[in-house]
This record gives C-alpha cells, structure tokens and sequence, in this order.
C-alpha cells in the first residue's frame, strides 16, 4: 500500500549533471496516493513538471511560499521583501538573484533565489535586515520569510487532503528539506544529501539522486 508522497525535485529527482530521472516518470504517475513536489523553484516548475508527468496539481513551491492543491492557491512568504533584497543586491553590484535574463526569479512570486557566487555573509546581512532567512538548496541561497518552509507548505497541503503529515513519506537531498523531514512520518535522504539533511533525515538511501527515490519507493511499495 502506497502512503502519500512529498518530493524535493533538484538534486532527488534529476539526475546528478540535471534534468529529471525520466525512470521516474512511471513509478509517480502510478503512485496510488498524492504525490507533492515540494521544491525551492519557482512556482511555474512544479506545476509545468506535474502538467508533463499527468499527476494532479499538488505543488508546495518556492519553499513554502506557494502551494497548490487541486485548484486550491495559497501564496505565503515576503514578496516585498524579497524584492527589497534583490534591489540591495544591484545596488552592490551584484545580480539581484541570478545573472539576467534571470530565469530563476522570473516567475518568482515570494522568495528570492539567489545564485551562490554571492558572498553568504553579505546575503545574510541583507536578509535580516529585511526579516528573511537564507536556506541553502544546493543549487542556490533562498532570501525567504522565515514563517514559511516546505513543512507549513504540507501543512497546507494536508489541511486541503484531509491528510496528516504524519502520513507522508519525504524524499529530499538539501537544508531546505530538513523541516519537511522533521513533520512527515518517515524521511529519506538521498546519497548525495548535504550533511543537514543527511542528519534530519530517517533514513539514508544507498542510491544518490533517482537511485535514491527509486530505493525508498520501492521500500515504501513493499509494506
Ligand atoms: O531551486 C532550488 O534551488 C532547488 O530546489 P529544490 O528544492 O527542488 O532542490
Ligand atoms: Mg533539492
């Protein structure tokens, strides 16, 4: 029997040079429970990738920021302050997120995604003084509100299935996964995981990346 899913798509669903695992395609879209992608990207990734595997709309996007459930829309996070940064950023000659055209902020509408050449000290300082966190995906710094993460995005989620989070399972590989792993039932790291959410996390997989998914479907199938 299959229990609900929430999936961190950078570094657990690609592969590790990027791009989707595509032998991940089958097993989610025949996952006989919700299935969440739960990511730091942008809103429009998640719901272009659920659109292209055929799954329902469930997307707990930009770190909690924004979440869709079937229909349902909930924006969180600190937009104007996350624009405030972003300005910081320009004014000290840095790009205000990512080079442009920068397609990681395009379509950004609460957090800012921050490339990782910019100092973390500076980024850091610009952030409290605009009442934000950084978390560390791997791929990128996150400027978010702190009062947002992909935990009180499932929470949402859960509200809107009926569902307790203590019903998922989460795959995740990144910091920014470590609050998620915290409020479902059973969390797993994949290989390549950074030491926080290795050390968050229930489980490790032997796998790194779509290995590491496959492994802990697998498992969670056979119960
Ligand atoms: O957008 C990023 O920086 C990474 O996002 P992720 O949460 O899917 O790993
Ligand atoms: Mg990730």
């Amino acid at each position: 029997m299959s229990r609900p899913l929430a999936i961190d798509i950078d570094g657990t669903m690609t592969r590790s040079a990027g791009g989707i695992d595509e032998r991940l395609f089958a097993p989610l879209r025949r996952w006989d429970a919700p299935v969440v992608l739960a990511t730091g990207k942008s809103f429009a990734y998640p719901v272009a990738l659920c659109t292209f595997l055929d799954i329902p709309e469930r997307v707990i996007a930009e770190n909690g920021g924004v979440i869709l459930v079937d229909g349902d829309l909930t924006v969180a996070g600190d937009a104007t302050a996350a624009r405030q940064v972003a300005e910081r950023l320009r004014q000290g000659g840095y790009p205000g997120g990512w080079p442009e055209p920068d397609m990681h902020n395009r379509w950004r509408e609460t957090e800012l995604s921050v490339t990782r050449s910019v100092p973390l000290e500076l980024l850091d300082d610009l952030a409290a003084e605009h009442g934000q966190t950084i978390v560390d995906s791997g791929y990128a710094y996150h400027v978010k509100s702190p009062s947002v993460s992909k935990a009180t995005g499932l929470r949402r989620v859960c509200d809107r299935l009926d569902l307790d989070p203590g019903a998922f399972v989460a795959v995740g590989d990144s910091a920014n996964d470590a609050e998620l792993f915290d409020v479902v039932g059973r969390s797993y790291a994949v290989a390549n995981a950074d030491e926080t959410a290795a050390e968050r996390a229930d489980v490790q997989t032997e796998g790194a990346f779509a290995d590491g998914v496959l492994e802990a479907l697998d498992e969670v199938a056979a119960e």
